[in-house]
């Protein structure tokens, strides 16, 4: 397989996040996230790390640039930091937006195309003492920052996504409790979650005002669900999951209403499901984006709340613990395009993996042959009929990964956390060779 095998106008990109490179957490006016508050409190990250320098990239910005154009990338996708850029619900914080337009300035002065993610988990903590994603005003106030963001950067950004992964900010910050802000209420996360897509929906409406030659999506972390044995009770489960991880993020953008069977499970565990703002949910957006890992194999148990349980399949894995599976990449191309009949984006794909670094080097031949596979399912999927336009590889720097800390490296490129020098890893080298071949 070679780059040209691929579209000629198809997009390979390498894709990061403000929170987990950024640093300078309280530089030039940046105010508080809900991150620096989760990271800063004991017990909630590995080794009680945050993100308080991370990568420094916020100074370091320039040289960061410099390695995705040696590597050959077309494009840049990260997001902007919302605490960073605005003070409050009304004052923009000049310093900050003057750093995103040096990044985009750079970026645009080496040819690559940038892509920015409005919102990537780092809510401001002001929004947060104001009820967060479970105060309804907040879809306004994510209008308002969006439109901030369209006027200061949209006359040089044409690519925007809304938001990244839904499912996160609700379910893993407000029912698992184990992302920011640590709630565990799955009434919050399913009140939290269709906020989350109000706020979509108006940042999209005013995106059409404000950057009428631009395209805007979501994306949406996008897992293949298995049954774990051929029973029938096994595929009604899976069918379940596959609604409630993937279809109630997806449904209500594209059909305005949330997946039937799933709703039907959460109602009668007493969850209320909200319709308001159906018609701003399901505004036309450009793309789907797609962040795809790997699979969720999933058995009836009908002694669990929602009549499932998770099973460890046996797939090699990755030191997330999640098993490789590219075939499922394959899978949900297939099934997401024919389902909504939108353009996509692969917007993260990648690995953490057991990297060790000697004399500079590091011999990540495994995320080689992983980034191949999954290249090999892209390509396939598009010749089988997807309108597939780009593949942003998770991630362009080992950096903070969430709860994990600095424990887990996904990154291309390694980060020598203690001088904050970097290292292309040889995936690095790989992707330089198939990326010239253009
Ligand atoms: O975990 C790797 C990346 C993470 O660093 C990104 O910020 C985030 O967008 C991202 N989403 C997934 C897939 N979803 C997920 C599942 C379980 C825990 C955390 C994320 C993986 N990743």
């Amino acid at each position: 397989m070679e780059r040209n095998d691929f579209p000629k106008d198809f997009i390979f990109g390498v894709a990061t996040a403000s929170y987990q490179i950024e640093g300078a957490y309280n530089e030039d006016g940046k105010v508080p996230s809900i991150w620096d508050v989760f990271s800063h409190t004991p017990g909630k990250i590995k080794n009680n790390e945050n993100g308080d320098v991370a990568c420094d990239h916020y100074h370091r910005y320039e040289e960061d640039i410099k390695i995705i154009k040696d590597i050959g990338f077309d494009a840049y996708r990260f997001s902007i930091s919302w605490p960073r850029v605005m003070k409050n619900t009304k004052e923009k914080n000049e310093k900050g937006l003057d750093f995103y337009n040096k990044l985009i300035d750079k970026l645009l002065e080496n040819n690559i195309t940038p892509f920015i993610t409005i919102y990537h988990w780092d809510l401001p903590l002001f929004l947060y003492e104001k009820g967060g994603w479970l105060n309804d005003d907040i879809a306004l106030y994510f209008q308002d920052y969006s439109s901030i963001l369209f006027q200061n950067f949209g006359d040089r950004v044409k690519h925007w996504i809304t938001l990244n992964e839904p499912w996160c900010s609700s379910f893993l910050g407000y029912f698992y409790g184990i992302h920011a802000p640590g709630h565990k209420n799955l009434q919050e996360a399913i009140k939290t979650d269709h906020n989350l897509l109000r706020a979509h929906g108006y940042s999209v409406e005013a995106f059409r005002d404000l950057v009428k030659d631009g395209k805007i999506g979501i994306t949406n972390v996008t897992t293949k669900v298995e049954p774990a044995d051929e029973t029938e009770e096994d595929f009604y489960v899976a069918l379940l999951v596959d609604e409630l991880t993937n279809g109630w993020f997806y449904d209500p953008i594209i059909f305005g209403r949330y997946p039937e069977n799933a709703r039907a499970i959460l109602q009668r565990n007493g969850i209320e499901i909200f319709e308001n703002d159906m018609n701003i949910i399901s505004k036309k957006i450009d793309f789907f984006g797609i962040n795809y890992y790997t699979r969720q194999l999933v058995k009836y148990a009908p002694e669990e709340p929602f009549m499932f349980r998770t099973i460890e399949g046996e797939l090699e894995k990755t030191e997330m613990g999640w098993e490789i599976y590219p075939e499922g990449l394959y899978d949900m191309l297939l099934k997401i395009y024919n389902r909504y009949k939108t353009p996509l984006y692969i917007t993260e794909n990648g690995m953490a993996g057991p990297d060790k670094i000697e004399n500079g080097k590091v011999h990540d031949t495994y995320r080689i042959n992983y980034l191949k596979s999954h290249f090999e399912n892209a390509l396939k999927a598009i010749k089988d009929g997807v309108d597939l336009k780009g593949y942003f590889i998770w991630t362009l720097m080992d950096n903070f990964e969430w709860a994990e800390g600095y424990s887990k490296r996904f990154g291309i490129v390694y980060t020598d956390y203690t001088t904050q020098k970097r290292y292309l890893k040889d995936s690095a080298i790989w992707l330089k060779k198939f990326l010239e071949g253009k």
